[in-house]
Formats: structure tokens, sequence, C-alpha cells
């Protein structure tokens, strides 16, 4: 988002301060410094690495929210007392909702080659989830000390095909970590997985200040880090920040219909050299398709769009039926809408897919999930 109407102070003489924001408790954020503040030379400042900071009643005037991730200027730093207040929020260069964190760099995507067994379905999920952010996608996969070499290549060529080049890694046996090291150096890192993977592990392995509880089990209320809404940056031995991801460890397709092809790399490529006959092909049965064809993901694809195409089409009818009145409170204060015919395009939903979205779409407003817009 941009700042409208602040200008970054380059032309004064004082050097700027600098900083990410790390962590955002209540109206508290902090800020880790850039190293570039050391210039200011002033003997306090040497040991300084972090400030708490308010926010300036100026861009709480113009609704400049601050989030994690944020690059800010900081004014008037106490350095003795460890406080600040941020001046401005520079551009960001992204921006992710679930976490919510911007400026993110990569998204590091890891799985287990084996316990719990690598399945390439809700592998592809993932993937396709991490995708649709448009943030790069960097695949890690763990335990490698579990399969025999053979094994690990199948995984590799399967994965080269979908058009990865996955990372093998193990904790056990810190093998693959220094090449892992490399890709996290200087980059902010959000990191996701399924359970039972060695997220954990290889992150307390990452990071061996932090200690994270490893081979947790999530009791029935499934407390513990990742059903809280706490997003936090940890700053790597070797430069760089890394975030774990409450709110990223059970995938829903989400992309429009239209845009699901570009979360495949296999479709990516097929675009970038052809062109389909119509435009707006969804990649189904048009005729001349350049997506469609024997590549091993294209059953995915297809199944992610029929998701897609209903939850697409259940938003749609949400929107008819408010603005046509026909949603009307039931009994128990549930909703009822009178059901309308699906528009043509995305005809194709089994109406047991659609009943069940329209479901999933009312328990995600339920919750605050989705803004009834
Ligand atoms: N064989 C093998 N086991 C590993 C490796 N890394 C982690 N594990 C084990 O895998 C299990 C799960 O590890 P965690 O680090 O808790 O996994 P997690 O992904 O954080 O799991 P959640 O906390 O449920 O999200 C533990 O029993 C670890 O000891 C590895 O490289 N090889
Ligand atoms: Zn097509």
């Amino acid at each position: 988002m941009n700042v409208a109407g602040v200008e970054l102070n380059a032309a004064e003489a004082a050097p700027q301060l600098l900083g990410t924001v790390v962590a955002v408790q209540a109206n508290y954020y902090q800020v880790r410094l850039d190293t570039a503040h050391l210039l200011f030379a002033e003997p306090e400042t040497l040991e300084v690495t972090e400030l708490l900071c308010t926010r300036r009643a100026r861009l709480k005037k113009i609704g400049q929210q601050v989030m994690v991730g944020d690059r800010v200027q900081i004014e008037e730093p106490d350095w003795a007392g460890g406080r600040g207040a941020i001046a401005q929020v520079l551009t960001r260069t992204s921006e992710l909702s679930r976490p919510p964190i911007s400026n993110v760099d990569q998204i590091l995507l890891v799985f287990a080659l084996a316990e719990p067994t690598l399945d390439p379905h809700q592998l592809s999920r993932f993937l396709v989830k991490a995708e649709s952010t448009g943030i790069d996608v960097v695949l890690c996969l763990n335990k490698r000390d579990l399969l025999t070499p053979a094994e690990q290549e199948q995984w590799c060529d399967r994965l080269n095909q979908w058009g990865y080049a996955p990372i093998l890694i193990s904790v056990y046996q810190e093998d693959g970590l220094t090449e892992l090291q490399q890709r996290l150096s200087q980059k902010i890192t959000v990191v996701a997985g399924p359970s039972g993977v060695g997220k954990s592990s290889l992150i307390n392995h990452l990071i061996p200040t932090l200690d994270l509880r490893v081979g947790r089990v999530s009791g029935k209320l499934g407390r513990g880090r990742h059903t809280t809404r706490h997003v936090e940056l940890f700053e790597l031995p070797t430069g760089g920040l890394l975030a774990d991801t409450p709110g990223f460890n059970q995938p829903e397709v989400d992309s429009a219909p239209e845009d699901l092809a570009y979360c495949f790399p296999e479709a990516r490529q097929r675009l970038a050299s052809a062109n389909c006959q119509f435009s707006d092909c969804l990649h189904r049965d048009e005729p001349n398709c350049a997506v469609r064809g024997d590549w091993e993901r294209y059953e995915d694809y297809l199944n992610s769009l029929d998701e897609a195409v209903a939850r697409y089409t259940a938003i749609a009818r949400l929107k008819d039926a408010e603005s046509t009145t026909k949603v009307k409170s039931g009994e128990e204060g549930q909703v009822q809408y009178e059901p309308k015919l699906e528009t043509k395009r995305y005809r194709r939903v089994s109406r047991r897919v659609q009943q069940q979205n329209l479901k999933e779409l009312y328990k995600d407003m339920d919750s605050g999930l989705v803004e009834p817009d």
C-alpha cells in the first residue's frame, strides 16, 4: 500500500533510522533495526538492535496500518529506554492476509518424504495454495534419511516434472541444511506445511535460541502455536527473517477459476509458449486449449477448478441473493436463500460440491473470516 502524501525525507542531512516490524502486540510494534543505524555512531546506539515503537498519530489519521514485515522509518529513538515512534511505512512489495505479513519474499513449503507418507495430492494442494499468493515458493522435503537414494531421486524427477526443484534435507542427519540456509539468507520467509513433517525441528535447527516444542501432539482442542493468531518474524543467525504460519496449514483453494492455471508451473509454462483459442479458456474441454494435456497434475488442476468454480458461484449467488433480498433469516437465525440458476460459464459444478462450499462459506462468514461485501 502506498502512503499517500508522505514523502521520504531523503534530503535531510541526518541518516534515516529504518527497520522491520517483527512483532505486533496491541498498539506496540517491535522493530528490528537495520544495521545501518550504527552509522549514527552514538556509543549508546551500538548495543541496541530492536526498539519497541508506537505509531505516530499522523499515521493513524490517514488510516495507515502497520503489520509484521513492514519496513518502517523511526523517529525520536530513546536508545536508553529502547523506545521509538514509527513515522512512516515504506511501500510494501507484497501482503499476505493469512498470516498477516508484508514484504514476504518466499514461502518455504516443508513436507516429509516419509512418516507421514508423502501424499502427492496433499502436496499439490499446498503448492497451489502457496502459488496462489503470487509469492515465490521454495519446496523442501525433510526426512531424506528414511528413503533410499533411488527413492529420493524418483521424487526429485517427479517434482521436476511439476516444475519444482525440491531441496532434500534431513534435520536428523543435518543433511542439505547449508543449501537451505543459503536460500533463506537475507530474505523474509514464511514456513508452511502439514503437521509432523519436521517444521519445528527444522526451525529449531536454523534458530537454536528459539526452542520450539518438537513432536508435540495437538490435543483435542488443537491448542498450540498453530492455533494462536500471534505472528512473529525471527531472525536467522545467517541473516534474514523467518515466520512460522498459524493458519496456513489447512489449505483451501481460493483462487478465482480463471487464475487457477497460473498456480501450476506446468500450465504456466504451456501458456508462456502458446495461447488457447479463447482468452477466457478454463482449460477443461474448450477447443484448441494450450494447457490441457498429458501432464501428471492435470487431473488435480481439474479438481481444484471444480472447487474454485463452486466457490465463486456460491459467492456470486450470495451477492445476487443479497441484492434481490432473497436472503431471509430462518427460524434459528440460519440464513436461507432460494437457489438461482448457475451462471452459464461455470455450469459444470455438481450441486453437492456447491452446497458443501456454501456451507463452508457460511462457516467462514460466521467466524468473521469472510466479509459479506
Ligand atoms: N526420520 C526423521 N525424523 C524427523 C526429522 N526431522 C524431524 N523428525 C521427527 O518428526 C516428528 C515431527 O517433528 P516436528 O518438528 O514436531 O514436526 P512439525 O512439522 O513441527 O509438526 P507440528 O508441530 O505438528 O506442525 C518428530 O518426531 C521429529 O523428531 C528427520 O530429519 N528425520
Ligand atoms: Zn486453455
